[in-house]
């Protein structure tokens, strides 16, 4: 068998206990299993310091899926659990000895996936005592897959890179950023490159400025302890929101490749305006949630009193900011990005805006928008203008919309289903490569620093609002103004 290119692996899952785990991983590979979707076959081994048997584990599992089909049954046959506590080297050898019976018994070729579902602490320790103990020479492939976030600036995300470096090659590492999953978000390319029509007027001929918003309703929930410490900006803005930049903003890439479509991501991230203290002041807005009424009716209180929350906290749950790429294509044109938790809507969408005709006989008319839907609705809608109905020639705005899973049978995978099917398949191209997460860090340092110089205050917004007035007054300036949030329109 060409074992590099084989579909079956062996999962070795540390975190198997952890709420990421339990919410989205299991549920994933269920969906896998199902599909059989080009998986050949596959075992998992689950880690933890806790005491489980197989069998406590394999139940953890099933209320994880929550499923009737009797196929669950051989599902949760191929999970183990081992446990272990990561700094304890020892334990390897036992891990190891587990792994291989069970390519034994499940006539596996000794592939092997790395999930390190911990807390990024761990990382370096766990790479190190792999290979200190023999796991990384394995019989088959051998892939690493790493959760975010990714250290917490430029300097330790550098020390932690070569600290798994020292055990897995750069095309061996998976680093998850699950926005990449997303159906939409791998869509950006298709709309942009398959689309004449759109490509020929992608530039700041054309487009006037760009929109992305990735909104929550949810607070910071159950990971104060992280969230408290990190903040919007390493959050989402580091990952999730510069991935949907580059992937809006780069060039075609010459050929649908990994790596050329890597670097033209990596070409765009270069090319964003470096922020000064002055440009933080006027481009980037931080706030904090306040209480406030959700749209469903429910209170909620502020981030200060959430649990767990230093009272005195003055870290950011909203960032908001316009950002320049200086290039040929882009030179001039704004990007906004907002973000925050406890907004208004739940919602991924990117806007694009394009200029007004250049000579324009009818007063009323609106500019020409693609909104790409990224969630909770996954499709695109276009709007246009048209001639009102009748003898008038006034305009009235029409739109043409696509919505992938607003009817059932068109419903798609989950982002973690996709990834996890990515890396077994030996497909890194939608996990951020080094020198991405490099430069991302690059861009948020100087923000944070910028804050920390005492540049751009903290603010404050009500929970249930799209964020500070300040957001609104960022676009206002150069006379533009955020589109409201919409869904696909379904006609
Ligand atoms: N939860 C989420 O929604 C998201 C999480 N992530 C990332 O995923 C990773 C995991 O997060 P999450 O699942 O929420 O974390 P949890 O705190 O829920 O789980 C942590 C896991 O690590 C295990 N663990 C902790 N210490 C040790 C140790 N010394 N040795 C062995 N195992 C240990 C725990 O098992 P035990 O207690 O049995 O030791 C548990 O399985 C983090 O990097 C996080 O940033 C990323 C995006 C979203
Ligand atoms: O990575 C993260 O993303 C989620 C938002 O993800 P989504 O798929 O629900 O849009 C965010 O809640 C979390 O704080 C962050 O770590």
């Amino acid at each position: 068998m060409n074992l590099e290119n084989s579909k079956e692996s062996t999962i070795i899952l540390f975190g198997a206990t952890g709420d990421l785990a339990v919410r989205k991983l299991y549920p994933a590979l269920y969906q896998l299993y199902k599909k059989q979707n080009d998986v050949e076959r596959f075992a998992v081994i689950g880690l933890g310091r806790r005491k489980y048997d197989h069998d406590t584990y394999r139940n953890m599992v099933k209320n994880s899926v929550k499923t009737d089909d009797a196929s669950i049954d051989d599902f949760l046959s191929r999970f183990f659990f081992y446990s272990l506590d990561v700094d304890n080297i020892e334990g390897y050898v036992g891990l190891g000895a587990l792994a291989d019976k069970v390519d034994t018994d499940f006539n596996l070729s000794g592939n092997r996936i790395f999930y390190l579902a911990l807390a990024p602490n761990f990382f370096g320790t766990v790479t190190n005592n792999l290979k200190d103990s023999g796991l990384t020479n394995t019989k088959g492939w051998k892939r690493l897959v790493i959760e975010k976030p990714f250290g917490h600036n430029l300097s330790s995300a550098k020390v932690l890179n070569e600290q798994i470096r020292s055990a897995f090659a750069e095309e061996e590492i998976y680093r998850i950023d699950h926005y990449l999953g997303k159906e939409m978000v791998q869509n950006i390319q298709v709309i942009r490159f398959a689309n004449p029509l759109f490509e020929s007027i992608w530039n700041n001929r054309y487009i006037s400025n760009i929109q992305i918003t990735s909104s929550e309703t949810l607070g910071v929930g159950e990971r104060a302890g992280y969230y408290d410490r990190s903040g919007a900006l390493m959050d989402m803005v580091q990952n999730h929101m510069l991935q949907m930049v580059a992937l809006t903003a780069m060039e075609p890439p010459s050929r649908l490749e990994t790596e050329d479509i890597r670097d033209e991501k990596v070409k765009v991230l270069r090319s964003i305006r470096p922020v000064t203290s002055e440009s933080v002041k006027d481009d980037i807005i931080r706030a904090q949630y306040t209480s406030g009424v959700l749209a469903d009716g429910q209170t909620v209180r502020s981030y200060l009193d959430e649990e767990n929350i230093d009272s005195q906290s003055q870290t950011e749950t909203f960032v908001g900011a316009k950002l320049y790429i200086d290039n040929f294509r882009w030179a001039g044109v704004p990007f906004y990005i907002r973000t925050g938790k406890r907004m208004g809507v739940k919602s991924t969408q990117i806007v694009i805006q394009f200029k007004d005709a250049p000579l324009n006989p009818y007063l009323d008319q609106q500019p020409n928008l693609l909104v790409i839907h990224v969630q909770p609705d996954e499709g695109l809608s276009l709007k246009l203008n048209a001639k009102k109905i009748g003898e008038s020639q006034e305009t009235m705005p029409i739109h043409l919309d696509f919505c992938h899973n607003c009817t059932n049978d068109l419903g798609t995978s989950d982002a973690y289903e996709r990834l996890i099917h990515d890396c077994i398949r030996g497909d890194s191209t939608n996990f951020t490569r080094w020198d991405e997460v490099a430069l991302s860090w690059t861009y948020v340092d100087s923000i944070a620093q910028a804050w920390k110089d005492g540049y751009g205050p903290l603010e404050y917004y009500e929970s249930g609002t799209m964020g500070p007035k300040s957001v609104d007054d960022l676009l206002a300036k150069n006379g533009f103004h955020w589109w409201p949030i919409t869904n696909v329109e379904h006609n």
